[in-house]
């Protein structure tokens, strides 16, 4: 049996940093579904479709390039804004839905992150986790990320920070798949946690669980 940990939160809240060192620590697969949205909103504006539109946007999620899904290009604040605006409409979220379901099975496990893996994705997972952080806490994190990336210019907080909240309240209001913890998520806030105390805090909510299955599968 495939342990899945599903880690959602909003925008620049940590979940993919966790996920990654999840993924590290239990030897298990990692996924970051938010790379699948923003590829689809990158193909759509290189196809100079219409993001709102939602024939485009589902030609762009039939024929994404998962090889770039570590291309420098989709992590811009505009490709992530596009992303949003894509992932609201149900026909792209049911083209990535079998990639993500077959994804998740792979053994022994996988970590996956994004807004909708504990709720629609994999409501069976192992272990869920919803990692959250104030709006100016993430939107800072953001701007340190970006501005390392490209330090000849870097963005406007302020700018980066209005973003976020647009991209957020979209996530969490639309109709399909919204941005919320599953009922049986545990809720981690790390708005005043570094990396590695962020990271303990995570490994303590999800261990018990996945020990649990590793020790019944030992057992055989
Ligand atoms: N607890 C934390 N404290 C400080 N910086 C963090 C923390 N978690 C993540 N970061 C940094 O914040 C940025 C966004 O984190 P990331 O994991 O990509 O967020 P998400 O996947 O939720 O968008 C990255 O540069 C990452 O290194
Ligand atoms: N499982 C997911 C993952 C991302 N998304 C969408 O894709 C956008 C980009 O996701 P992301 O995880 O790369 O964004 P960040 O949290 O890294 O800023 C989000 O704002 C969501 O609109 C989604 O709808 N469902």
């Amino acid at each position: 049996m495939t342990i899945i940990i599903a880690v959602d939160g909003p925008a620049a809240s940590g979940k993919g940093t966790l996920a990654k060192k999840l993924a590290k620590h239990f030897g298990f697969h990692h996924l970051d579904s938010g790379a699948l949205y923003r590829l689809v909103g990158l193909g759509v504006a290189e196809a100079h479709g219409d993001p709102k539109k939602e024939a485009d946007a589902v030609e762009a999620a039939r024929h994404i390039d998962h090889r770039r899904a570590d291309d420098p290009a989709i992590r811009t604040a505009a490709v992530g804004m596009l992303a949003s605006i894509v992932s609201a409409h149900p026909a792209v979220r049911q083209a990535l839905l079998d990639y993500q379901r077959t994804f998740a099975k792979l053994p022994p496990g996988t970590v996956i992150d994004g807004r909708d893996i504990g709720t629609v994705v994999c409501p069976d997972a192992t272990v869920k986790l919803f990692v959250d952080a104030s709006a100016e806490v993430r939107a800072h994190r953001r701007w340190l990320e970006l501005s390392a990336a490209n330090p000849g210019d870097p963005p406007d907080e302020a700018r980066l920070l209005a973003e976020i909240q647009e991209r957020d309240a979209r996530d969490r209001t639309r109709a399909v798949a919204p941005l919320k913890p599953a009922d049986d998520a545990q809720l981690l806030d790390t708005s005043n946690l570094d990396i590695d105390a962020a990271f303990a805090a995570a490994l303590a909510l999800v261990s018990p669980a996945v020990e649990n299955v590793l020790a019944s599968s030992a057992k055989g």
